[in-house]
Order: structure tokens, then C-alpha cells, then sequence
């Protein structure tokens, strides 16, 4: 609790050597842990303590076979017995199978189950956690009434044992319930301080905003090792030149530049964030643990929310395509295995689905911003969220007559000018989507419709428009504060404004649609802005990837070692393949055994 960094430090340095490993651990340690300590209370501290000390192990089990991002609709019942003050865990069929759950494929022996509470009047009390053994820890063998397996292999992340588990009259005591939402009084009467439903579920859904945040974090992980694999493979591998007596370093080409350098820009953006942005949920966890009550930290639990639903869409979003783009930029030697990149692309893949589906969460951040814009616009009650995050929306009025008014390429060069731009472009997807779902509500006979037909090009587009803003305007306050070495100043403002200009031309139409942008001048002088500055950063990119990068070791990847022996490690580490001189067992089929091609 005194540095709280040293946790963000440990996840990531582990998940840089092997994500499977990361996950498996931290599954038990702090998902887990989490789940029971702002859920639960004094009563839980046992199972805390036994986690802590590796005696259990564990995770949360939300997702079922039939249901996932629905988690109201979750399927699994937990009814009160009064008279054995117990709970009583059913699965009413397959379907309602708890499914996906790491570590549950063969050794969790307890995890947090998602289930309705029901009390013994039959009433449901809606979705509620519960810790429930899963196995006997010194067996491993299944508690009675639970049947659990394995779902298989995954495209990535096979080092984790992701599980199914299903439950047939499983009685757990009534104090296994996580108590901070609900609990059941001593005459058997369900209480909460949640009156309304829809809060008590915000609440009980709370946990998952810790690993939300964590899983920005792990994909920034994985987008420092691709591109420190691209860059260091660009810079020492040569192709074609001037001359034909003279062939280049690949980094060299303004369109390998563009191609990596603006996911190097976003590296640095998004660590940034991803550290801050931890620090602000270590804030709300105190508030947690101290039961702060008090407004300010119910609106920076909501702030967080929306801000954790739209930061692991865009940086796990970004480490997907900056994997594929970096493998893409190592040619055929991407492809090969020993150099990791498809490892980390596969291994980053689920980090778009687990704890959430992207383009689930991303309707989260767009409702927050679309209650704040009815509060600012109808109620005339200014925004104040803990973060500040979205205070400039207060002034969305005066940020919407402005226009775009950079003449040249060189001014573009100063991350004001993006900055600027994403103000506009934020408030203008908010009235337009605003606009949008009051259209589609006199349209639509339900709620539900109309929502889900201003998702896109509107609630979606905001979403991610805001978050973008978000995370420049907080790079932009590192890199100008007088904290921040001198003589760093200057690269990483570069890298700031490149990650600025180059999300922002991902905005093009709307930009020109919106009439922030007019005349082909706006367009074009972003582009030579975003070239200027990949060459640039072209010739600091090594050193910016030997700063991130970890040893050669945990690196692991023959063409991006440090000492830039391209061929001497490549070589080398083929070499030391498997079996790689060796005749295969099989060489006898394969030349005087064969088979008759009839018998074929
Ligand atoms: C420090 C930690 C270290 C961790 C180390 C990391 C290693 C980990 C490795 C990674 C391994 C991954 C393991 C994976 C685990 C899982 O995937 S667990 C399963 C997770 N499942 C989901 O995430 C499902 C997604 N769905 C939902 O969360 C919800 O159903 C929903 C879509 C968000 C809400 O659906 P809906 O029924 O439509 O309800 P709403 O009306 O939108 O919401 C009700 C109100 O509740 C508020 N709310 C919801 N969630 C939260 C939250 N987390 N925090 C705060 N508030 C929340 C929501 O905003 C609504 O509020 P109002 O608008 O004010 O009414
Ligand atoms: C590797 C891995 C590990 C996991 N670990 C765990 C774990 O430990 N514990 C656990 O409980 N769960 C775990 N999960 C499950 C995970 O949380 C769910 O897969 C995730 O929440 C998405 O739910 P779903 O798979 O049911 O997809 P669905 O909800 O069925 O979504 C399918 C598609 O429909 C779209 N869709 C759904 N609803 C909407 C909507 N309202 N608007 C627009 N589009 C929509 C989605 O975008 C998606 O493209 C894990 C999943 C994976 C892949």
C-alpha cells in the first residue's frame, strides 16, 4: 500500500517474460484477492490471508456459456436456506454453465461466483458474489456437487487453464456472501444499502474496474515489445538503396517510418496513461477500504468506470494492430516463431474480450458523457468530475464555433493544435450523438433499440474520440511539467504530438463533416506534419525502444537483440533449434517406403 507502483511494476514485468504466467498468478493474487476484498468484508479476511500465502487458489467466475457481457442475465441460483443459514448454488442446465474462467480448468480450488440471491421468500435480489470452493486444495479433486473441466485450446494464452464449472446443490454458509452490496440479516431478511437495482448491480460489477485498468497496462506491455522488436529489426535490417552498391537500413523509408513510429509514439502516450490512470484506482481502492461514502468518491468510482471502459478498447485495440503491423515490418522473419511477434499478437488477442467486450464497454463511456452533456445542457449543473477528465465539456458551447486555423505543417508541429482539435471533436460527437439517440428514440418503440442504432458512427466515435483526448491531454501536461528532465522535453513532446496527429487523422471525415476542418489545406498539412515528425523521431527511435525494452533475456527475440547481430543471432538461435540438423524419424516413408499412390 505505500507503493502501490510496485505492483503495476511486478505485473508487467512478469507478463514482458510470459503473459500465461502473469495471469496465472495475478488471477489468484489480486483478481481474486480483489473480488473478496471490496466485495466482502472482516468476515473474509481468511480467505485473503490463504491466497496470499499460495494455500488457495482462484479467480472470478462471471461469464457462463449462454451469457457474457449480459451479466444481469447471469443464469446461476443462489437461494438462502434459512434453516442451515446456507447458500444453495445451482446451474439450472449447460447453458448456464460458469465458462472461460482462468485457472478454473484444473486448479482452482475456490473462486468468486456470480449468481442471483435469492432469500427464502423467493424473491431475487439480483446478481451477487459469492466465494465458493471449486476443490479440495490438497487433492485437486472436485467438491461434491461441482462439475468442472477445461474448455481446450485458445488462440493464445494457452498457459493458463481456462475452465467451465457447473453446480448442483452446492452449499456454501451464508458468510461466504461478499457482503458490500447486500447481505442477509440474522431473521433471514436481504438487506442494502443499494435501493435502487441498477446501482446495486453498478456496484457489485465494481471489481472489474481493477482489471480493466491492469489490462491497459498489460497491453502496453505487449506494444513496447513489438515495436522494440520492429524498430531494433528496422534499424539494423538493409534492403534496396540509393545505389546498387548501397542498400539501407529499412527505417530508413519514410513508409516504414510511418508505419512504426507513430505505435512507438503511442507506447509512450499510453504508458503514461496506464501508470497515472493505476495510481487514480489505487485512490478509489483507499476510498474503498476507508468506506469513504462521500459523493466525491461515488463520482470518481463512475469516472473511472467510463474512462477503464474506453482505455482498454483503445490500448488494447492499438497493441492489436501495432503487433500485426510490427510483424508485418519484420517481413518474413516476423513470421517465424522464435521471434515472438505472433506469441505477443496472440497473447495480446483477448485482452479486446476478457473483462468485457470493447465494443460492450465502450457504451459505458458514452453513456457517462451522455448524462454529464443532459446535466451541463438541460439542468444547467457544470461538470466536476474528480479527474477532471471531461471539465472541458462545460465549455462545449464556445469550443463548438471554433475552427481549425493552422495555416502550415510546422505549426501543426506544436500538440496544441491536436489538442485543440479533439476538444471540438468530442463535444461535436456529443451533441451529435445526443441528437442521434433523441432521433432514434421517436423512431424506436424501446430504450434498447434506440441506443443500440446511435452506436455507430455516433456513441462509439465518441467513446473513443474522448478517451484519445484523454490520454494526449495527460501526456501533454507530463511532458510540459517542470518535473520532467529538461532535456526530455523536447523528443517527448514529439512523440506526444505525433501520437496526437496521428490518432486525430483516424478522424478525417468527421473533422470535415463537422466543419472544423475546410479546404484540402487542413487535411494535407496533418499528413506533412505526421511525416515531418517520424523523420524526425526516426533517428532517436533506437535509444526510445533501449528505454523501454526489456533485457535480451525477457525480450526474447533473435532479431531485436540489443548488441543490433541481426544475422548472428538469427542464425544462432536457428541453430539451436530442436532437432534442426537432424534426420526426421519419419525419413524412411518419405524416401523408399513410400506408399503406392493408388493405396493413397
Ligand atoms: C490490481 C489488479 C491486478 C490485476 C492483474 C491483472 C492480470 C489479469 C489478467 C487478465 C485475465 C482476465 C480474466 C478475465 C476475467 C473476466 O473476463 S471476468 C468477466 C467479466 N465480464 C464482463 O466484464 C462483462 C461485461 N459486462 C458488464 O460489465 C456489464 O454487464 C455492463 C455491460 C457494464 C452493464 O450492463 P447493463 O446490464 O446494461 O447495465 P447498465 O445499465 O449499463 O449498468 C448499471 C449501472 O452500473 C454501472 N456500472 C457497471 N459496471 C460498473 C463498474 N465496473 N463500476 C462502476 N459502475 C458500474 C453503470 O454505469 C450503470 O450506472 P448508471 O448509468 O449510473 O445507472
Ligand atoms: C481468454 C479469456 C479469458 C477469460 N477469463 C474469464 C474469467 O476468468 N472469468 C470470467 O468470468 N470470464 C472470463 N472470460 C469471459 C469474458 O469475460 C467474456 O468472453 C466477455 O465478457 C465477452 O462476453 P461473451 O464472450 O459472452 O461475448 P458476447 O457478449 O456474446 O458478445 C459476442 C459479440 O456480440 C457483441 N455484442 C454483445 N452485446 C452487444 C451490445 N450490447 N452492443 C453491441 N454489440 C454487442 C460483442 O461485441 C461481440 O462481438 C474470459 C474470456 C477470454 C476470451
Amino acid at each position: 500500500m505505500e507503493k502501490p507502483q510496485k505492483l503495476l511494476v511486478l505485473i508487467n514485468s512478469l507478463g514482458m517474460y510470459d503473459w500465461s504466467l502473469a495471469a496465472k498468478f495475478f488471477l489468484n493474487t489480486q483478481v481474486f484477492a480483489g473480488a473478496v476484498g471490496n466485495g466482502g468484508s472482516e468476515r473474509h479476511q481468511n480467505f485473503l490471508n490463504q491466497t496470499r500465502n499460495m494455500e488457495v487458489g482462484s479467480n472470478i467466475c462471471n461469464n457462463q456459456m449462454s451469457h457474457g457481457s449480459n451479466t444481469k442475465a447471469i443464469r446461476t441460483v443462489a437461494h438462502f436456506d434459512a434453516s442451515t443459514k446456507e447458500f444453495i448454488l445451482n446451474s439450472p442446465d449447460f447453458e448456464a454453465a460458469k465458462f472461460w474462467v482462468g485457472n478454473m480448468g484444473k486448479t482452482a480450488t475456490h473462486a468468486v461466483v456470480y449468481a442471483q440471491l435469492y432469500t427464502s421468500d423467493g424473491q431475487c435480489h439480483g446478481l451477487h458474489s459469492f466465494v465458493v470452493q471449486i476443490r479440495d486444495p490438497k487433492t485437486l479433486l472436485p467438491m461434491p456437487g461441482v462439475m468442472v473441466g477445461d474448455i481446450g485450446k485458445k488462440l493464445g494464452q494457452n498457459g493458463i487453464d481456462n475452465g467451465f464449472a457447473m453446480f448442483y446443490n452446492v452449499r456454501i454458509p451464508q458468510e461466504n456472501l461478499l457482503n458490500s452490496t447486500g447481505d442477509i440479516s440474522p431473521s433471514g431478511k436481504y438487506t442494502s444499502r443499494y435501493k435502487d437495482p441498477k446501482q446495486r448491480l453498478g456496484a457489485s460489477l465494481g471489481t472489474l474496474s481493477s482489471g480493466r485498468v491492469s489490462i491497459i497496462g498489460m497491453t502496453v506491455v505487449n506494444l513496447k515489445l513489438v515495436v522494440s522488436i520492429a524498430i531494433r529489426f528496422s534499424a539494423t535490417r538493409r534492403q534496396f538503396g540509393p545505389t546498387e552498391k548501397e542498400e539501407i537500413p529499412v527505417l530508413e523509408y519514410q513508409l516504414q517510418q510511418w508505419r512504426l513510429i507513430p505505435y512507438l509514439a503511442a507506447a509512450y502516450a499510453l504508458d503514461y496513461f496506464s501508470k497515472s490512470f493505476f495510481m487514480n484506482l489505487i485512490e478509489l481502492q483507499i476510498g474503498i477500504l476507508m468506506k469513504d461514502r462521500s459523493p466525491r468518491q461515488a463520482e470518481l468510482g463512475k469516472e473511472i468506470h467510463a474512462l477503464s471502459c474506453a482505455g482498454k478498447p483503445l490500448a488494447s485495440w492499438t497493441a492489436q494492430h501495432g503487433a500485426q503491423e510490427c510483424r508485418e515490418a519484420c517481413g518474413g522473419h516476423g513470421f517465424l516463431a522464435i521471434n515472438r511477434l505472433g506469441d505477443i499478437r496472440n497473447d495480446n488477442d483477448p485482452n479486446c474480450t476478457y473483462e468485457g467486450d470493447n465494443n460492450v464497454l465502450l457504451q459505458q463511456t458514452s453513456n457517462y458523457l451522455l448524462g454529464l452533456f443532459h446535466s451541463i445542457r438541460e439542468d444547467n449543473i457544470p461538470c466536476e468530475s474528480p479527474l477532471g477528465s471531461t471539465h472541458f465539456l462545460n465549455d462545449f458551447k464556445t469550443i463548438l464555433s471554433h475552427k481549425f486555423t493552422a495555416r502550415t505543417a510546422r505549426e501543426c508541429l506544436d500538440c496544441t493544435v491536436p489538442l485543440a482539435a479533439y476538444k471540438w471533436l468530442v463535444c461535436y460527437l456529443l451533441r451529435e450523438s445526443n441528437q442521434k439517440l433523441q432521433q432514434e428514440r421517436q423512431k424506436a418503440t424501446n430504450d434498447f433499440d434506440a441506443r443500440n442504432n446511435s452506436q455507430v458512427y455516433y456513441c462509439r466515435s465518441l467513446a473513443l474520440a474522448f478517451i484519445e483526448h484523454t490520454i494526449l491531454q495527460r501526456y501533454y501536461d507530463y511532458t510540459h511539467d517542470t518535473s520532467t528532465p529538461a532535456s526530455l522535453q523536447p523528443v517527448l513532446r514529439k512523440l506526444c504530438t505525433l501520437y496526437g496527429l496521428w490518432s486525430l487523422s483516424k478522424h478525417m471525415a468527421v473533422l470535415y463533416q463537422g466543419g472544423y476542418f475546410t479546404g484540402e489545406l487542413p487535411g494535407k498539412i496533418i499528413q506533412d506534419a505526421v511525416l515531418e515528425l517520424c523523420a524526425e523521431l526516426k533517428d532517436d527511435a533506437v535509444s526510445l525502444v533501449d528505454a523501454i525494452a526489456p533485457p535480451d533475456f525477457i525480450l526474447n527475440s533473435p532479431i531485436a537483440k540489443a548488441d543490433g547481430e541481426l544475422y548472428k543471432n538469427l542464425w544462432s538461435a536457428v541453430l539451436q533449434g530442436e532437432k534442426v540438423l537432424e534426420r526426421p524419424s519419419w525419413w524412411a516413408e518419405f524416401c523408399t517406403k513410400k506408399p503406392l499412390i493408388a493405396k493413397l
